[in-house]
């Protein structure tokens, strides 16, 4: 190598580590200015902060780096810089696991558990229709050793002229089927109101995918005492996701039950998409149990169980899907409901599954 050229290349490593040392002092001073912010409750990218800060430095720009270059290079730094501020604040979030690095196990009288590396299972019809619907498929979860059953008295629906659910009535029937057959009931609250009336029939309260951004709901599912199992919105990024169970944890009620159940995008094979990547990032960067209904993410009951040993696979704490003893005379969602036939096999099926993951 000539002289003059390893000379070169010496003085640009002296460059590399002045670079790093002032990206480092950066980063300190972005960290400091991310707690300000989190102090005062202001959002970590600012903009029209960046833009003069650009516009700046593209007017002191002499080259030899063209201004779109230079634009691009400081955007990077100010995205580490965000990214940064926001790993930060993560810290400080109650449903963290950098906060709390243990897993949250969510336990029920019964023995029931979520969470622990179990492999926990929540079926049931769609909507209460009837006592004997729901006795039906409750002593057939019974007698296979669930501890979960879950069903709809509160039916937020698309269009407001289909079944809305028999409300109060419904939990009732809920209840009755809880106390012949010993299973835990987890059904949906739309109306912050409701919480008090349902406690005294039910041991979940499940906030649907339709109102996770609901936060006056999530505010008072956060007094509550009562486990919370609470879905992702439709549309609703995995940080809105953690964000929505903060709001819940930080009123006070730590258990709770996150639920990805698939999320809009283009594809139209399936309901909705099933995201799965987001069990295991929701398992990271959070405490709590993840689980994954297979109905509403899919719509089809050709693919729940390889959807449903999916998410065992990559972690997840257990798996929801809907069970009807006759699926072709349902008040909702009946094209997507096992009946207990199909049911059968699906559920001896993911129950081997299960065996594979439990720790
Ligand atoms: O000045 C701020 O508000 C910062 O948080 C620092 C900083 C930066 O790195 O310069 C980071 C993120 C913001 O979007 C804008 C600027």
């Amino acid at each position: 190598m000539s002289n003059e050229l390893e000379s070169l290349r010496e003085r640009i490593e002296v460059i590399n580590d002045e670079i790093l040392a002032l990206l480092q002092e950066r980063g300190s001073l972005a960290k400091k200015i991310g707690e300000e912010k989190r102090k005062q409750g202001t959002q970590v990218y600012d903009p029209q902060r960046e833009k003069e800060m650009l516009n700046h430095l593209i007017d002191n720009n002499k080259g030899p780096y063209n201004d779109n270059t230079i634009k691009q290079l400081f955007k990077e730094i100010f995205k580490a810089s965000t990214d940064l501020q926001k790993s930060e604040n993560e810290k400080h979030l109650y449903v963290s696991r950098k906060l709390k690095p243990e897993d949250t196990i969510v336990q029920f009288d019964n023995g029931a558990i979520i969470g622990n590396n179990k492999k926990t299972f929540v079926f049931g019809p769609c909507s209460v229709e009837s006592q004997e619907q729901v006795d039906t498929v409750a002593k057939d979860l019974a007698d296979r050793g669930e501890k979960f059953i879950r069903g709809g008295a509160f039916k937020p629906r698309t269009s407001p002229y289909d079944f809305q659910g028999l409300g109060e009535e419904g939990l009732k029937i809920l209840k009755n089927s809880k106390d012949k057959y010993g299973l835990n009931v987890v059904s949906e609250i739309v109306n912050p109101a409701h919480f008090e009336m349902a406690d005294e029939y039910l041991d979940v309260f499940q906030i649907g995918a339709r109102n996770m951004q609901n936060f006056e709901l999530l505010k008072e599912a956060g007094k509550t005492n009562k486990p919370i199992l609470l879905k992702r919105g439709l549309s609703a990024t995995i940080e809105e996701f953690i964000y929505a169970a903060e709001y819940i944890h930080s009123k006070g009620n730590n258990n709770i039950i996150l639920c990805e159940r698939g999320i809009r995008t283009y594809e139209t094979a399936t309901r909705n998409t099933l995201d799965i990547s987001a069990v295991p990032i929701l398992k990271q960067g959070t405490h709590l149990p993840v689980m994954v209904d297979v109905t509403h993410s899919t719509g089809r009951k050709d693919i729940m169980l390889p959807c449903a040993k999916a998410a065992l696979a990559v972690g997840a704490d257990g798996v929801m899907a809907e069970v009807h003893p006759d699926p072709s005379v349902a008040l909702s969602d009946a094209g997507q409901q096992m009946d207990l036939n199909e049911f059968d096999s699906f559920h001896k099926e993911i129950v081997q599954a299960a065996k594979l993951y439990e720790k």
